[in-house]
């Protein structure tokens, strides 16, 4: 079948990259076009020997020349990084656009925006990543001084998600190897291609073999697995599901690895009466469908306040039937497909259980006909139900899609403990123009991250992450840098 968003050139075949070099396994399985069924690319599947062929590779550059830069002198590889990214930037959005479906506009300002942006942030902030110290004096009078230094922790594996490929994945490469590890990445099945121009990108920048490892595949009894369960990594570094994360967790617990995870959500806004109506409405708009509401962050609950819920549900429903759904350069598009027929279908048994839970539908709840290629893509109507309990299932798990369930509320504490009644506790969105409410509303949520009347802006240096099963532990800033480091205590006797 022909495709109009076909990979670039560069990526006709996708193969893994070990120790420096793009390795063929002749095991391939197909990357799939979810905007029309398409094959786009066979990709060579990592088998539990070339696992290990990373992993002792990634180990043995620890001891070469990597091990012995400086700190600046590896920012600058960090840099060199981000510059070929920006003169591939086309291929990147091809290969973002090609494998998720996703708009043009989207892969230009944010997937591929946010991989640069990664590569630059890490190689600032490491080069003024200061240490501690601290003088004492002992009951016995001797003098002792102690400062910390950063060592790299070894070999870092990170397995990351679909739903923003570079982003997610650059997110920690870039500090991962700014603190002076090397790491073996394994991206998802679904979306292989930017990850291998990003191995690519690394052989262009000079970054020695062996520091930047790629294995394709999936998790369990392939890639992942082998990748999580090898002896010899030192940490691991997972976003994706909840239940994934457990299952890495117990593989984890054997060598007693470091993990950090961003794990899945379902988040909440809240609308109060007193906020601006129209930027409430537009940033819920933005907040429960971006990317096809394929956003961790995503939110999937929202709580508006009584007097103005009718209004809201009403305007709501307006804006989202207006949404353009479509081809990833037609202007305007607003929302591509999902990223596969498999998981259309578990959010299309989400639209039908809502009934059953007796869900009002507000709109949409199906799939929409074009009448041409992309009836055979993965793409659903941006969805919207009233009328359920707290209790229904779609109010309580994760969907993963163009949905949300708006629900009335009275006062401030109601919907906090509605709000905090929930597994997960990644993220919030408050909107209110009452400066005291929004404090005192924000910080009482159980979430890593609350945003008071916008959503998903991100400034790369706070910590990120998620209470209850939506993480463990924070990246971003100071956070990634202590993670992806050993830090350790020196204590001399003056
Ligand atoms: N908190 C965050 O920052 C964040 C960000 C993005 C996505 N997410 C979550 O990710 C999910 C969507 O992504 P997904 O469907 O790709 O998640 P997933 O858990 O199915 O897969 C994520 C990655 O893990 C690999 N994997 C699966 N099983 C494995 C195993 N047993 N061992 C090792 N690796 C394994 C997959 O191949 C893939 O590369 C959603 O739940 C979403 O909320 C969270
Ligand atoms: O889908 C989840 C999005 C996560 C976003 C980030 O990790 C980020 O912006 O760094």
């Amino acid at each position: 079948m022909n495709h109009r968003f076909p990979l670039p050139d560069s990526l006709a075949e996708l193969r893994n990259y070990v120790n420096g070099e793009f390795v063929a396994t002749g095991k391939l399985f197909a990357n799939v076009s979810p905007i029309n069924g398409a094959v786009l690319a066979q990709v060579h599947e990592a088998d539990a020997a070339l696992a290990d062929r990373a992993v002792k590779s990634a180990k043995a550059a620890l001891d070469g020349p990597w091990g012995s830069m400086s700190v600046a002198e590896r920012a600058a590889v960090l840099d060199k990084v981000a510059d070929a990214i920006e003169r591939r930037y086309d291929e990147f959005v091809a290969a973002e656009v090609a494998d998720t479906g996703r708009s043009i506009e989207q892969a230009r300002t944010l997937d591929v925006y946010r991989g640069v942006a990664n590569f630059r942030t890490f190689a600032d902030l490491v080069k003024v990543a200061g240490g501690e110290t601290y003088d004492m004096r002992t009951a016995s009078g001797h003098d002792v001084m102690n400062y910390t230094v950063r060592k790299p922790h070894g070999v870092i594996a990170i397995i990351s998600p679909w739903n923003l490929p570079l982003l997610l994945l650059t997110w920690k490469v870039a500090p991962a190897l700014a603190c002076g590890n090397t790491v073996v990445v394994k991206p998802s099945e679904e979306t292989p291609s930017s990850a291998t121009l990003l191995a690519q990108v690394m052989d262009e920048a000079g970054v020695p073999p062996g520091v930047f490892n790629l294995l394709h595949g999936f998790g369990p009894d392939s890639a992942g697995e082998f990748l999580t369960g090898h002896p010899d990594i030192d940490a691991i570094t997972f976003t994706g599901e909840s239940s994934t994360g457990s299952t890495i967790m117990k593989v984890a617990a054997e060598g007693v690895k470091e993990v950090s995870f961003e794990l899945g959500g379902k988040n909440a806004a809240v609308v109060f009466a007193d906020a601006d109506f129209d930027a409430a409405v537009a940033g819920v708009i933005r907040s429960s469908f971006t990317n096809s509401g394929q956003v961790c962050l995503c939110s999937e609950r929202v709580y508006v306040e009584r007097p103005i819920f009718d209004r809201f549900v009403a305007a709501l429903k307006e804006k989202a039937e207006a949404l353009k759904v479509g081809y990833p350069d037609e202007p305007g598009v607003d929302m591509g497909p999902l990223i596969s027929k498999g998981h259309r279908d578990k959010v299309l048994s989400y639209y039908k259980l809502a009934l059953e839970e007796g869900a009002t539908l507000v709109c949409g709840g199906g799939v929409p006909a074009f009448g041409d290629e992309r009836d055979e893509g993965a793409f659903v109507q941006p969805t919207i139900w009233t009328g359920l309990p707290d209790t229904a299932r779609c109010v309580r798990e994760e969907v993963f899609g163009p949905v949300c369930h708006i629900a009335p509320f009275d006062t401030d504490e109601e919907v906090i403990a509605r709000v905090n009644d929930s597994p997960y506790g990644l993220a919030a969105s408050v909107w209110t123009t009452s400066l005291k409410r929004a404090h005192n509303v924000s910080r009482r949520l159980r979430t890593g991250i609350t945003w008071v009347n916008t959503w998903f802006l991100r400034d790369l240096r706070t910590p990120f992450g998620g209470a209850k099963q939506s993480g463990l532990g924070r990246e971003g800033g100071q956070y990634s840098l202590d993670f992806y480091s050993e830090i350790s205590n020196i204590s001399i006797q003056l």
